[in-house]
């Protein structure tokens, strides 16, 4: 498995219909709650003061993260920033 950071920064426009938005922001949600419960969105923080979150992932490969970043619902009103994780030497659960 793969872990990455990914930072999320939401920018809906000012036009945007609200039902849209509202149907949106929900649809966004379900679909990250459900990835949440599969285990492949591990983490999800918000940003203070932001409509930005970061957010970890664990999947199969980078194809796989690819998939589910351009599912959101909200990807399009987006900017999106992957950073690659490995372990860390000094990681107590890494020092067998
Ligand atoms: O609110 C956000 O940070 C954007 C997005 C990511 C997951 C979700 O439910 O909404």
């Amino acid at each position: 498995m793969a872990l990455f950071a990914v930072r999320m920064d939401v920018a809906i426009p000012d036009d945007v219909d609200p039902a849209v938005r509202a149907e949106t922001i929900a649809t966004e949600k379900a679909y990250s709650q459900e990835l949440q419960r599969g285990g492949e969105w591990v983490h999800i923080w918000r940003i203070v003061g932001q409509y930005s979150n970061i957010s970890v992932f664990d999947v199969v490969d980078n194809e796989r993260l690819h998939e589910i970043l351009w599912g959101l619902p909200l990807f399009k009103w987006m900017t999106v920033e992957v950073t690659p994780l490995a372990g860390h030497p000094s990681d107590i659960a890494l020092d067998g």
